[in-house]
C-alpha cells in the first residue's frame, strides 16, 4: 500500500523524538529524497511516495538515530547563505551562526571600493566564496591546512563559479610569505577546548574534523597565532572578524588589544544573545 506523504513524516518525527535526535532532520531529509523544492513539499503533503523512496528514507533515518551520521553527509550538502555547499567528513559542516558572521563583514565594506579579503581556516570555503559572490568588487584569499578541506572548498567555488584565491599552510603563513596584504580578515577557527570534548553530541565529536573543532590554551590557541600573524598580513588600518565560543569575547578582544592598543574592539552578539563575533577595525599598533 502507498503510504502518504504525511504519514511518513509522522513515522520519522515520532522516531527521532523517541530517541532523543531533532526532529526537523525528518522534513530535511524526506525532501531531499522526493528532490522537490520546499513549497511542493508542504503542498503535496497529502499525497502518496513510491515505496522505493519510503525504504531509502526509511534506512537513512534509521542510520542517523542509530550512528549520529549528520544527516549533511548522508545527503552530501549543507545550505549556507542560501546557496548549496559540498560537504564531507574532511569539513565542518557549516553553521548558521557563521551566516551572521559573514553577513557583519559585507556590512563593514564600502560598496564598490575594491578590498581584498582573507578567509583563514576556510573548511568548505563558505565564508570566502560568499563574500567573492556578495562582493563583487573584492579580492578573496582562503586558506586552510588541510589539503583535503582545500579539494572541498576549490570544488564548491567551481560548482557556484565564485573567483577565490586558495592557499595551504597554517593561519596566515601562506599569505606571510607571499607577502601579500588584506584589508579585512575573517576567520572561524577552532575554537573548542579540549576538555569540552565529552560535552558534546555525538553528530559534532564523530563526524566534524578534530583539526576544525579543537584548539588548545583553552581554545584560543588558533587566535593568538591568527592575531600575531596579522601583523605581517593586514594593513594598517584594517579590519579584523572572527567566530568566536560564546565565552571567549573578552578573552579575543583583550588579545587583539594587546598587539592593536588603538584599534576599535567589539563583540557582537548572535540572534540567540550570545557573544559570538569580535570585530576589530583601525587595526593599528
Ligand atoms: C571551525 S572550522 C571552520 C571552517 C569554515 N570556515 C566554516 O566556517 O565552516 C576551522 C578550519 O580551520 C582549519 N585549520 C585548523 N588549523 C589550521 C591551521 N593551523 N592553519 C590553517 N587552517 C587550519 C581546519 O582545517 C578547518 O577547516
Amino acid at each position: 500500500m502507498t503510504q502518504k506523504q504525511y504519514e511518513v513524516l509522522q513515522w520519522a518525527s515520532l522516531f527521532l523524538e523517541k530517541n532523543n535526535r531533532e526532529v526537523r532532520v525528518a522534513e530535511l531529509l524526506l525532501q531531499y529524497h522526493l528532490n522537490v523544492s520546499r513549497t511542493d513539499f508542504f503542498a503535496q503533503m497529502r499525497e502518496g511516495i513510491p515505496a522505493s523512496i519510503v525504504e531509502k528514507f526509511r534506512a537513512d533515518i534509521e542510520k542517523h538515530v542509530k550512528t549520529g551520521i549528520p544527516i549533511q553527509h548522508l545527503m552530501g550538502y549543507e545550505l549556507f547563505y542560501g546557496r548549496k555547499f559540498q560537504v564531507n567528513e574532511h569539513v565542518l559542516i557549516p553553521r548558521p551562526e557563521t551566516e551572521e558572521l559573514v553577513l557583519h563583514v559585507i556590512n563593514q565594506i564600502e560598496k564598490n571600493s575594491p578590498v581584498t579579503i582573507v578567509d583563514i581556516g576556510t573548511g568548505s570555503g563558505i565564508i570566502a566564496i560568499t563574500l567573492a559572490l556578495e562582493i563583487p568588487n573584492a579580492t578573496v584569499y582562503a586558506i586552510d591546512i588541510s589539503e583535503k578541506a582545500l579539494e572541498v572548498a576549490k570544488r564548491n567555488a567551481e560548482a557556484l563559479h565564485a573567483n577565490v584565491n586558495f592557499l595551504e599552510g597554517d593561519f596566515l603563513q601562506p599569505f606571510v610569505e607571499r607577502n601579500l596584504k588584506a584589508d579585512i580578515a575573517v576567520s572561524n577557527p577552532p575554537y573548542i577546548a579540549e576538555e569540552e570534548q565529552k560535552t558534546l553530541a555525538d553528530t559534532v565529536v564523530n563526524y566534524d574534523p578534530e583539526l576544525a573543532l579543537f584548539a588548545e590554551d583553552n581554545g584560543l590557541a588558533a587566535y593568538k597565532k591568527i592575531v600575531a600573524q596579522s601583523l605581517g598580513a593586514i594593513r594598517i588600518g584594517g579590519h579584523m572578524a572572527f567566530e568566536i565560543g560564546h565565552l571567549q569575547g573578552h578573552a579575543v578582544s583583550e588579545l587583539i588589544r594587546g598587539i592593536y592598543p588603538s584599534s576599535n574592539v567589539t563583540v557582537i552578539k548572535d540572534i540567540n544573545g550570545k557573544d559570538r563575533i569580535v570585530s576589530a577595525s583601525n587595526l593599528t599598533t
